[in-house]
């Protein structure tokens, strides 16, 4: 159980951001469109170019290779990458519970990635992360191509494993009533920096 420490870091036009997540914590960030939100995630990710530190638990970024610190740390963007035929080739473990839990049909990993609608690609993308057993999450708008009941049955499989698994979780999200409903702690994008905001019931 590990917390995910984010000291000073500074990726584009967003500068000096702190911010701890918790073993098991669900924090929202929310902000405006091209405010930055993905870019913090990739920074996170050890993706792109930033400056600052990111720890989980005693492990710091910068001291591990960035592949590794990826399978640890998982960002799961908004889209998905799929390059093998079919759905079942992505996965090295399959689990029909999984698939039924997320509301996707029990032959899905049969199916060819052609015929993937973007909401099943969301929700397999999802699974085929959480598969490969993270310790923490950066999720980017998991629920955007997803309808409501979808969304919610997303939203509570999400929660049951970030709570199970005690995984530190930092969601982009829109909503109001999502972030109402998944997240513990939320902060908006505000001049270039983060701010926390109050949580509405
Ligand atoms: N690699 C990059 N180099 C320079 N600028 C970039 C890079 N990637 C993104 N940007 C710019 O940084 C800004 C923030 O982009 P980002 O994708 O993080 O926004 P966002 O808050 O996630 O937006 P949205 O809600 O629309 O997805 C945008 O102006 C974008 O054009």
């Amino acid at each position: 159980m590990a917390t995910l420490a984010i000291k000073n870091l500074a990726i584009g036009d967003l500068k000096n951001i702190e911010l701890e997540v918790a073993a098991g914590e669900i924090v929202c960030l929310s902000g405006t469109s091209g405010s930055g939100k993905s870019r913090l995630l990739r920074a996170i990710a050890d993706l792109d170019l930033h400056s600052g530190s990111v720890q989980l638990g005693d492990t710091r970024q910068s001291d591990v290779p960035g592949h590794r610190w990826r399978r640890a740390v998982m960002l799961i963007p908004a889209e998905s990458a799929w390059w093998h035929d079919t759905v079942g080739e992505h996965f090295s473990e399959t689990s029909d519970e999984t698939l039924q839990q997320l509301g996707l049909e029990a032959d899905a990993f049969t199916w060819p990635v052609t015929r993937l609608s973007s909401g099943e690609k969301q929700r397999l993308a999802l699974a085929r992360a959480l598969s490969h057993k993270p310790a923490a999450l950066l999720l980017d708008e998991p629920t955007a191509n997803l309808d409501k009941d979808s969304t919610e049955r997303v939203e509570a499989w999400l929660r049951d494993i970030i709570r199970q698994q005690q995984l530190p979780t930092l969601w982009v999200a829109h909503h109001e009533d999502q972030i109402a409903r998944v997240a513990d702690r939320h902060f908006h994008i505000v001049d270039n920096g983060i701010k926390e905001q109050e949580m509405t019931q």
